[in-house]
């Protein structure tokens, strides 16, 4: 159990909250002040990050390292101390920020058939921006690999275009270096973690000293640095994961794209590296488009900005149409009461159906709190229940 040292010297700080990043800082400050130190640690990390002031990197390189110590024992005034004198800096040299957003790439209508085998991906169209989350999500073998491989330009298109906005005249050797895509396997690589950090942030032009802060900061940032001497045999598979987010983003890429990324890391890893990957796509001063695949529909809806469903390689729903569309209000729910009583709780307002562990509720009366409450009124025991009104659930 963590012990923690609640400091009074936040309740009197006070930031104005006039630009994004005050508002980031803010943020920061709240989670220090509710004790959620480790979000705080990795905030303080990327708020630096977007200062791209080597010093400050540094500074909160320390704060991070200085964290660790702390964890499982009581977290010292210093601690908040320099986390606070640092957010105030950060909080200087960002005054004159201001977020703007960039068109990367527009996918028209693109159609994919693999010339072996009878998949042929549907046409799809999609826009991506800076700052932008896009989740493809849908089930094995359904075209979601096909569809990124074909954004990142690894594929051939039966038809449709591509338009990278950013670059003229675009050859595969552009695009590349343009995107980069992290692959379902990871390439195994030779030598220690940190070693190929600095070779990897070293062919990307990145030399000297701040290769040396570049590779410690991404050490810190995705909490690589207890593992930085091991080899690909000595880490698990989801720190290799880890290696490889750690490594691309030494890139500096404008379109970060992930097939399956959550498929090695455990659920607390899964929720972190996806809310890390959110707030680092809306960096103030260095926002960049993420677009990502997952059978974790729920873990993504939580954080991306549009949700695509791919059935049999076609676009069945993006979120935001499936809100307009919705007639009814759905709900999943687990219980160990018998039909019988979710029936006679609900009282004929709801049609239920079940899904081999889970019960669907569907109305077009109740919302979701209401069935939620005529369940508790009708003593019905409840161990799982979400509203999958606006998901993409309901159509798988
Ligand atoms: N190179 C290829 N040649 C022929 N068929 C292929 C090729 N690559 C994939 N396929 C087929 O295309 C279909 C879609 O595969 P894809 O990998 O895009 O699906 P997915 O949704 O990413 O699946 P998963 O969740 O299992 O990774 C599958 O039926 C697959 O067998």
């Amino acid at each position: 159990m963590r012990l923690v040292f609640q400091f009074s010297f936040f309740s009197c700080i006070f930031i104005p909250t006039k630009n994004p990043m005050h508002t980031r800082i803010g943020e920061i400050q709240s989670y220090l002040q509710h004790n959620d130190h480790s979000l705080a640690v990795r905030r303080i990390l990327d708020a630096s990050l977007d200062t791209a002031d080597m010093t400050l990197l540094k500074e909160a390189i320390q704060v991070s390292q200085s964290y660790r110590q702390y964890k499982e024992t009581i977290v010292p005034p210093a601690f908040f101390e320099s986390a606070h004198a640092l957010l105030n800096r950060i909080n200087n040299a960002t005054e004159r920020f201001t977020y703007q957003t960039t068109l990367l790439v527009t996918a028209r209508d693109i159609i994919k058939t693999y010339a072996a085998g009878n998949f042929s991906l549907r046409p799809i169209s999609l826009q991506i921006h800076t700052g932008d989350v896009i989740g493809v999500v849908g089930e094995n073998g359904n075209g979601k690999t096909t569809l990124l491989r074909c954004i990142a330009g690894q594929l051939a298109l039966d038809s449709g275009d591509l338009d990278f906005a950013q670059l003229k005249e675009p050859d595969h050797y552009d695009i590349k270096h343009h995107l980069a895509f992290i692959p379902q396997r990871i390439p195994r690589w030779y030598g220690s973690l940190k070693d190929n950090l600095h070779f990897s942030a070293a062919i990307s032009g990145v030399t000297g000293e701040v290769n040396n802060v570049m590779v410690d900061f991404m050490l810190e940032r995705l909490d690589l640095t207890p593992y930085a001497h091991l080899t690909w045999s000595q880490i698990s598979s989801g720190y290799r994961t880890r290696f490889e987010i750690a490594r691309i983003l030494l890139q500096k890429p404008r379109l970060l794209i992930l097939d399956e990324p959550l498929a090695n890391l455990d659920i607390n890893a899964q929720q972190s590296i996806l809310t890390d990957l959110q707030f680092m796509a809306k960096s103030v001063h260095n926002p960049m488009g993420i677009l990502l695949s997952s059978q974790q529909l729920h873990e993504v809806e939580k954080i991306a900005d549009t949700v695509l469903l791919i059935k049999n390689g076609s676009c069945l729903f993006r979120t935001g149409e499936l809100e307009k569309t919705a007639t009814a209000f759905v709900v999943e729910l687990e219980t160990t009461a018998s039909r019988a009583a979710l029936v006679n709780a609900l009282n004929g307002q709801g049609v239920l159906q079940y899904n081999g562990g889970f019960y669907t509720i569907t109305s077009s009366a109740l919302r979701a709190q209401d069935i939620l409450a005529k369940l508790v009124k009708g003593n019905i025991p409840i161990t799982y229940f979400r509203d999958i009104t606006h998901s993409t659930k309901r159509f798988i």
